[in-house]
């Protein structure tokens, strides 16, 4: 074996990250791009393809170069990503036959309607393990197909190629020798079965996809390829480990037994509970999802997934300039002592779990004349760790398992105020950990496992807690907030159709 570093590939929504982890697993070098959002039209999103690739290439060299390590040094490649967005591609020129449609685009809002009026809802919950909503792959590839010039044709005679963005990467990285994604990824298109492993073909066909665009399934610390040379100094590198980059937290806070949850606070919140070899149907609005495929064994997870989280903090600064950087908006929450009776409800794509209403929109409760800015910001950082709490009530009924303590990562967890709400909140302790790259690190901890660098029972020592958040607020009050809560939601469902 040669070489003892792992590089970290991270692509998210808003950056492209790399980290380079030494033997212990300690982050040795960083490297972060931002690339553009592209918002063309009320509830679209879209991501260039060619800006993902090179911000993540560019990324990684960064990091590489910080590190001071050399290419030759590094053992393997773990690779987590943005997971559902969805791109399509030339087979024979690599070329992308337009923008990314990213997970949080409502566009395909009346396609989902159109699966639910030809009675495929049981269906798809049963073979996938998803609900059927516009944040899933399936009907992306699908709304491409039909509104690209040329594509659905080009695609019957095999000359596309569709995939997720971990998919893309490798394309790119392995020169277009490897066409694969890993079951995580999989499983959040809507048209993989969970439990044969393997792409449905009933759905293919009710969506009029043509399998041969879909990319090969291995399991999540696999072959996936080799790097060309050109890119990372002469050396080729192989792609050891793929996952979803909540299903990477997971495994970063080596939430590796049952009954293991974490919550991961970036552009959205992503609530993950391991429920072991066991698949749980959820009855209460989750998602039953791969947690990880490793030697021929899956994990499944129940998944809590909330739209917009860290994106509601962009709205105080992009959308009402209130603050000029998202850390400032615990300078801006702690101005005041309370949210002042206020309650945001910051549904700009809809709700996800527990509710999934493509039409509920964003609103503002309880405003006087003696609102400031404080208190929205407060309500803001609330309104992350409510939707938090409707995510573990419904995870505690359906699994039957009580919370013990919540392990967060993300980029907003560095915010005490929202932190010390959210233990409130719950009642329940919020363990902070000491590595707040989490993803990257279960990505890179897949990939050294699959590589023969570490042994599993080393993984728990690599991210021990680094900050306890206990609950300190009146039960009474905490009650009394979340039924207020729970009172905004009602009244912001269904708004745009009630609209039309
Ligand atoms: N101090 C903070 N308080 C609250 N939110 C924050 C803070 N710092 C960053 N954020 C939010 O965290 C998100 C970025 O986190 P990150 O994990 O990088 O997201 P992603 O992986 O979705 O790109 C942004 O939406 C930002 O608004
Ligand atoms: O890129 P993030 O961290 O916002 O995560 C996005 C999720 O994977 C979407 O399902």
């Amino acid at each position: 074996m040669s070489g003892t570093y792992i590089l970290a590939l991270d692509q998210g929504t808003t950056s492209s990250r790399a980290i380079v982890f030494d033997d212990e697993a300690r982050p040795t070098g960083i490297g972060q791009r931002m690339f553009k959002q592209h918002f063309p039209l009320p509830g679209r999103v879209e991501h260039d393809p060619e800006e993902i690739w090179i911000s993540q290439l560019e990324a990684a060299r960064e990091a590489i170069s910080v590190s001071g390590v050399r290419a030759e040094d590094i053992a393997a490649i773990g690779i987590t990503n943005q997971r559902e967005t969805t791109l399509i591609w030339e087979r024979e020129s690599g070329r992308p036959i337009g923008p990314a449609i990213v997970w949080q685009d409502r566009r395909t809002a009346p396609l989902c309607e159109d699966l639910k009026r030809r009675g495929l809802e049981l269906y798809i919950r049963k073979t996938t393990g998803l609900v059927v909503d516009a944040y899933f792959s399936a009907t992306k590839i699908a709304w491409m197909l039909e509104h690209i010039p040329e594509a659905r044709k080009r695609a019957e005679a095999g000359e596309l190629l569709a995939g997720t963005v971990d998919s893309w990467l490798i394309w790119k990285l392995t020169g277009g020798n490897s066409h694969v994604t890993d079951v995580t990824n999989a499983s959040r298109t809507m048209l993989f079965d969970i439990d044969r492993l393997a792409w449905d073909d009933r759905l293919l066909r009710e969506l009029n996809i043509p399998a041969s665009m879909l990319p090969k399934v291995l399991m999540s610390g696999a072959d996936f390829g080799r790097t060309l040379p050109e890119w990372f100094g002469g050396v080729e590198i192989p792609i050891a480990s793929v996952l979803g980059d909540q299903q990477a937290a997971l495994f970063g806070h080596a939430c590796v037994e049952a009954g293991h949850a974490k919550n991961t606070y970036g552009t959205g919140c992503f609530i993950l509970l391991n429920t072991g070899e066991e698949q749980v149907a959820s009855a209460h609005g989750l998602l039953t999802t791969v947690a990880w495929g490793w030697k021929d064994k899956i994990h499944y997870a129940l998944e809590g997934s909330v739209f917009v989280a860290g994106a509601a903090v962009e709205w105080l600064k992009d959308g009402l300039n209130l603050i000029d950087d998202p850390d400032e908006s615990e300078r801006l929450a702690a101005s005041v002592e309370d949210s002042g009776g206020v309650v945001i409800v910051p549904a700009f794509t809809g709700l996800g779990a527990p509710y999934w209403d493509m039409y509920a929109r964003g609103s503002m409760f309880g405003l006087t004349r003696g609102t400031q800015p404080g208190h929205i910001a407060r309500a803001t950082l609330e309104s992350l760790a409510l939707q938090t709490r409707d995510v573990t009530n419904a995870m505690e009924k359906d699994s039957g398992i009580p919370l013990r303590e919540l392990r967060v990562d993300g980029g907003a967890v560095k915010n005490n105020i929202l932190m010390q709400f959210q233990a409130d909140i719950l009642g329940l302790d919020v363990v902070r950990t000491e590595q707040g790259e989490t993803t990257a690190l279960g990505a890179a901890m897949l990939a050294g496992l699959q590589h023969g660098l570490w042994q599993q029972e080393q993984l728990r020592s690599f991210n021990p807690p680094g900050a306890y958040f206990r609950p300190l607020m009146d039960a009474e009050l905490r009650e009394r907030k979340y039924r207020h809560w729970q009172n905004a939601v009602e009244r912001t469902r269904g708004w745009e159709e009630a609209e039309d």
